[in-house]
């Protein structure tokens, strides 16, 4: 059973994958296997340092992160072209893990971690689509608390993604994760014990 779980940037979709792991769901993040496909001497980084220049790279040879957050967050038609650079490389090395923890147990309940999840149509590779929920004056609150931004830089990330009211429509199940970390708990609990049922796994 693969499901895929998005929501906006910073609405929690990381704290709920860490509590559907600890459950024992498989866990496939994108935003990860997107940082191992950069790693160096792979071909990701040489597409970004084609299309991006040295400017995008540091000392150490490894992708400046930072730098190039702060180009493509900012520019529509930039950001699309390295989603086009490095998309296929995303998909691939997903499709990947994911077979590969099937093989080794096909009852596995395994969950894509996919901020991007609908805005690149990436629903038709999963049975159901769970949505990480808040208001986005939390989202918001949340995002310029954790990463630092200003206001106009939090939403200017905000605005790169479809909103999350959009993203809620869509969802085939809603975990609402604008309260204490416990009521979010209690949500997974009870979208684990249905998932375990349709999935016939008995994993703890
Ligand atoms: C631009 C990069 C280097 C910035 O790195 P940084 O460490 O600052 O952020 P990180 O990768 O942790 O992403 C944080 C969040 O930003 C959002 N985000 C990232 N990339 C994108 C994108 N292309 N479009 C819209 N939102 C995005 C996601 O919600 C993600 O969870 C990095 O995000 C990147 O390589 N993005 C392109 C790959 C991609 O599309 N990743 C998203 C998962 S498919
Ligand atoms: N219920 C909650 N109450 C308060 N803070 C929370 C709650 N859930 C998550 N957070 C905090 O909100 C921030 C965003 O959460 P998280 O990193 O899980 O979001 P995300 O959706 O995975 O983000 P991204 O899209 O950037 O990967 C983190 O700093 C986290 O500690």
């Amino acid at each position: 059973m693969i499901l895929g779980l998005t929501g906006g940037i910073a609405t929690g979709k990381s704290t709920v994958a860490a509590m559907l792991k600890e459950r024992g769901a498989v866990l496939i993040d994108a935003d990860q296997v997107a940082r191992d496909v950069v790693e160096p001497g792979t071909e990701g980084l040489e597409r970004i340092r084609e299309r991006f220049g040295n400017g995008v790279i540091q000392e150490d040879g490894r992708l400046n992160r930072a730098a190039l957050g702060k180009i493509i967050f900012k520019d529509e038609a930039l950001r699309k072209e390295l989603n086009r650079l490095l998309h296929p490389l995303i998909m691939e090395e997903m499709q990947q893990r994911t077979g590969s923890a099937l093989a080794k147990n096909p009852h596995a309940i395994v969950i894509w971690d996919v901020p991007l999840l609908i805005e690149e149509n990436l629903t038709q590779f999963v049975e159901k689509v769970i949505v990480v929920y808040v208001p986005e004056s939390v989202q918001l609150q949340r995002l310029m608390k954790r990463n630092a931004l200003s206001e106009e830089e939090a939403r200017e990330r905000m605005a790169a993604q479809l909103s999350i009211e959009e993203k809620k429509r869509v969802a085939d199940f809603v975990i609402d994760n604008s309260d204490s970390l416990e009521m979010t708990e209690r949500q997974v609990d009870q979208l684990w014990n249905y998932l375990t049922l349709k999935s016939g796994s008995n994993q703890p």
